[in-house]
């Protein structure tokens, strides 16, 4: 068995090397590395990045001074409104300095405006049809249109749905021209029959995912409705997602960004891939992403995540939202989580988190306007001599509406001097009037605002105002500016841009918010609002009171820091850092495909080796003579007792070429000789077990190639120590091999495993091996140069080589740090070889069949007990005549006589590797051996 990513492996440093594993990949030595200059790293590629998004928007607020007509001319007024965007030929002039890569490469982003295909359910507009052909369009309300219509650093196109059924195609013709006329191309329509709609928007969207992302839970009252209906809402989901999709081909030109939205379009990414893998493809959640345990409900959970994975870059409002969908991959995938994101067979998706804010300039700008100003001035006379508490919220379970009410009852109740003085005022505006849960919401509400108001009104006057209604831009800031206390009570809230908004308009009275900690905006404005729990109403009473009477230098300070926080962090800076890091995403992606080696030539490889006199083929055991190990549908929390097994296909193939007397072949593995014996008796090979401690041929017997002075002194006290953790986390293993203990912790809890693993490795360092000659591999190794140098030797002996090799096939599914068995043999090692991946020579073991060299090296080891563990690293040159000159044949010449085009170093199933080639699967093995077999 070899050693997986969660397993600890100590054993003796029986070759003084220290072989602790390296960071991150070294590069495809053979086929790219020698070609790429030193590249760097992401952060500084985005600092970089950051410093020339603010040398632009310095060049675009001095063009902003300027009467110009290339100043943002949105507005929200249709009828007026012609375009949303800046156009920005300054940015041209900067681009032009910053379009090239380090790789001297020429980026595309920002020559001119980068073209920026946005994809939300919905479009900023709603429609409404007042006859066959003529429509009209409204504003749709919600904080991602709020927040995209702050976006103007991009060429960008909005492909949505309307809000409305259209059916024919006369009307779906005018709406398109409506739009395209009145928003100037950038608005382009999806179209959805109803059915669609119910069964994805209302259905899977709002009645399924929204409530489960928010915490809520699955539909429950009819659970078997709810199962039968499940499947079609899930089929009409995929089937939306994929119309969307159509849309996106359709306008989509080489080169631009698509930034996918929200939780209605988590396909989107899988469907967008499938037909054009190059495309650079975003995905964004604007609700927050559950625990992994809430999203583990989801019937289709597994298909989701990977369908979101197919992105580039994922990202989140919160750092918490983006360590749950990792953990959901994770544990529900079994997929590696990385600082980076999320990686799946060599493939990184990236994650992070993008907190969006508001145009702030806009809010700010507005108080200015006569309008808002006229509004003010209404409010202020219908309310004077009271407090004003603000609501302002669509009318949804998660915003918590029933709960700020009944916490103002509180607090009406408890302070009785407070009646008549404050007035709450609760905009809540409908939305989702289709889905059933949204309808009882509306007459929850009102019963218990009509009981308020029954409570502690008078003749003249209520405590609640509670309108189901939206309001308009102007009337809304105007509200914001006059009240005097803004009260945000969601239960889960992704962000929640109305407690953004009440900031941006309260520079001159400076108002107090109370804010949920369940919003993700808590996470930004918390220093200056109050955080309340919403679920406690009485808490949120005093909290009431607290805000009501709080001091005015106390309310400046509060106020200042989160209005500080919101005009630093607006939409366009979301906006433009989100596309940013996508861009730095795929110049990063296409930098590791360069690390891909090129598909083995079978071809070739069979052709040198019916030419070759002898040979020798190096195969690893598991992934590649064994059947492909199926993660995918892995459930995580089954121990799958997996015992390796010799493909039955190989079997014939494999005899062919043990039975051939000009090969050799020798079977390298980490696992255990019971499990080598069990599958290769039978055959005429060598065996090497437990990544080279051991060997044999299969005629003799076992013999070791541990140095004779092995100390095993250490294996008590560790075993003691790996015992006792494995009593402590539930489900790890503990397995004790000939020179090795192995502590496995791959069916454990993912996050206490890597804790308990960590507390682990610190006990042993500071204690039991802290003075032994041990090397402790976390979750890498298989195969190591080291032994094959010895076991080399001793294949030579053994078998009396009169002629030195001229062929050597080495195919392994071998992790990075054991992947210099692949340069050991290289004729070809590039001058500049980076140290990473140079050999490391082993020392004692060479003393017999060394020459004078590796003596040299031998002396260099022993002057020092810290000397000895450290790896030795000879540059390229001297390797090559190293390997041949160390082991000779009996007549003095050297063991190897290996030409450039006869030595073929391929990994097998993975993505990147310092193999000179790859093969996909042991599929292609089967039919590369074969080949090879029927070719002698
Ligand atoms: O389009 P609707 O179904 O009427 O719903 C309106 C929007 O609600 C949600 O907004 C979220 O996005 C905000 C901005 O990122 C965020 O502040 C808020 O916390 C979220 O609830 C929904 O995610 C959008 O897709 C809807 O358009
Ligand atoms: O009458 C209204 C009420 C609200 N909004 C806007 O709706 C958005 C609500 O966004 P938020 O992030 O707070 O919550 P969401 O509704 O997206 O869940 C804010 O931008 C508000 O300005 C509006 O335009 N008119």
């Amino acid at each position: 068995m070899s050693i997986s990513s969660q397993e600890i492996c100590i054993l003796p440093n029986k070759n003084n090397l220290a072989l602790l594993q390296t960071n991150g990949m070294p590069g495809n030595l053979f086929n790219n590395c020698s070609n790429l200059p030193a590249t760097p790293t992401r952060l500084e590629r985005l600092l970089r990045e950051r410093e020339l998004r603010k040398y632009s928007k310095c060049l675009n607020d001095c063009e902003a001074e300027l009467p110009s007509s290339t100043q943002d001319c949105f507005s929200p007024d249709l009828e007026t409104s012609t375009c949303w965007f800046n156009d920005e030929e300054l940015l041209e002039t900067v681009s032009a300095s910053r379009s090239l890569n380090d790789d001297g490469e020429r980026l595309d982003f920002r020559t001119s405006k980068q073209r920026l295909l946005v994809v939300a359910n919905r479009l900023p507009v709603s429609a409404v049809r007042h006859g066959e052909d003529s429509w009209q369009l409204e504003m749709s309300v919600g904080g991602l249109v709020t927040a995209l219509l702050g976006v103007k650093e991009f060429d960008t196109r909005w492909i949505g749905w309307a809000g409305v059924n259209v059916p024919d195609e006369i009307g779906q013709k005018a709406l398109a021209k409506a739009l395209d006329e009145k928003l100037m191309q950038r608005c382009i329509p999806v179209f959805l029959d109803e059915e669609v709609v119910h069964q994805y928007y209302n259905g899977y969207c709002n009645n399924i995912l929204w409530p489960l992302f928010h915490y809520i839970g699955l539909p429950q009252e009819d659970r078997l409705a709810t199962t039968r209906s499940f499947q079609s809402q899930f089929d009409a989901y995929k089937k939306a997602n994929q119309l969307f999709a159509d849309v996106v081909n359709e306008h989509y030109e080489e080169g631009d960004v698509v930034w996918c939205h929200d939780y209605h379009l988590m396909f989107l990414p899988k469907c967008l891939k499938e037909r054009n893998s190059k495309m650079k493809v975003g995905w964004f959640l604007h609700t927050p992403f559950p625990s992994s345990e809430i999203h583990r409900m989801l019937p289709s959970r597994l298909e989701l995540l990977r369908s979101v994975l197919a992105a580039d870059l994922v990202g989140f409002h919160t750092y918490d939202y983006a360590r749950h969908f990792v953990s959901a991959c994770t544990r529900i995938l079994g997929l590696e989580g990385t600082p980076e994101g999320v990686e799946d067979q060599g493939k990184l998706t990236r994650i992070a988190a993008f907190p969006v804010g508001i145009d702030s300039e806009r809010f700010i700008k507005a108080l200015e306007l006569p309008e808002v100003q006229d509004h003010m001035k209404v409010l202020k006379q219908r309310f004077a001599g009271r407090k004003v508490m603000l609501g302002v919220d669509r009318l949804d379970m998660i915003k918590g509406i029933p709960q700020k009410i009944l916490a103002f009852e509180k607090f009406l109740e408890e302070n009785p001097n407070w009646r008549n003085k404050v007035v709450l005022l609760q905009i809540a505006v409908p939305t989702r009037t289709d889905v059933p849960e949204y309808q009882k919401l509306t007459s929850q509400v009102h019963e218990i605002v009509g009981r308020i108001n029954g409570r502690f009104g008078s003749l003249t006057a209520v405590p609640i105002h509670h309108l189901d209604r939206s309001l308009d831009f102007h009337e809304l800031c105007a509200l914001y500016a006059v009240t005097d206390v803004a009260l945000v009570t969601s239960l889960r809230d992704g962000m929640n841009l109305v407690s953004y908004e009440y900031v941006a308009c309260q520079e001159s009275k400076k108002g107090v918010l109370i804010l949920s900690e369940f919003a993700g905006a808590a996470q930004s404005l918390g220093a200056g609002a109050i955080l309340v729990n919403p679920w406690n109403v009485t808490e949120v009473a005093s909290s009431i009171g607290y805000a009501l009477n709080m001091p005015a230098d106390e309310r400046e300070k509060r106020h200042h820091h989160n209005f500080k926080h919101v005009i630093s962090h607006t939409a366009q800076e979301w906006a433009s850092t989100f596309v940013s890091e996508l861009n730095v995403t795929i110049v990063e992606a296409q930098l590791r495909t360069r690390q891909i080696p090129p598909p083995l030539p079978i071809e070739v490889a069979v052709d040198r080796y019916s030419c070759s006199n002898n040979c020798l083929l190096i195969l690893g055991f598991n992934a590649t003579l064994t059947e492909p190990v199926d993660t995918l549908g892995r459930k995580d929390s089954q121990i799958n007792e997996w015992q390796p097994k010799l493909r039955p296909d190989l079997r014939e193939p494999l005899r062919k070429l043990c039975d051939d007397p000009k090969t050799t072949v020798l079977v390298l593995s980490g696992s255990a000789r019971n499990v080598l014996d069990d599958n290769f008796s039978d055959y005429n090979l060598w065996l090497a077990a437990e990544n080279g401690m051991f060997l044999r041929v299969t005629t003799g017997d076992w013999m070791t190639t541990m140095p004779e002075n092995l100390s095993m002194e250490w294996v008590d006290s560790v075993k003691n120590v790996f015992e006792y953790f494995t009593d402590r986390t539930p489900r790890s293993q503990f397995e004790v091999r000939e020179t090795s203990l192995i502590w496995n912790y791959k069916y454990s809890d993912v996050e206490f495993g890597r804790l308990q693993a960590r507390d682990l490795l610190q006990h042993l360092w500071t204690g039991p091996i802290s003075n032994a000659s041990l090397d402790v591999v976390q979750g890498r190794r298989s195969v190591e140069s080291a032994a094959i140098d010895r076991i080399l030797g001793e294949i030579v002996h053994n078998k009396g080589m009169k002629e030195p090799i001229d062929y050597v096939l080495c195919i392994g599914h071998f992790l990075t740090k054991d992947e210099d068995i692949y340069t050991f043999f290289e004729p070809e090692l590039p001058s500049e070889v980076p140290a990473s991946v140079r050999p490391q020579v082993p020392t004692q073991v060479r003393t017999s069949i060394v020459g004078s060299r590796a003596a040299l090296l031998m002396k260099q080891n022993s002057t020092s007990a810290v000397e000895q563990n450290k790896s030795y690293a000879i540059d390229g040159d001297t390797l090559h005549s190293m390997v041949t000159d160390r082991i000779s044949l009996q007549e003095g010449s050297s063991v190897l006589d290996l030409q450039a085009n006869d030595y073929f170093s391929c990994s097998v199933a993975r993505k990147r590797s310092n193999s000179r080639y790859r093969l996909q699967s042991s599929d292609e093995v089967v039919t590369l051996l074969r080949e090879l077999a029927d070719h002698r």
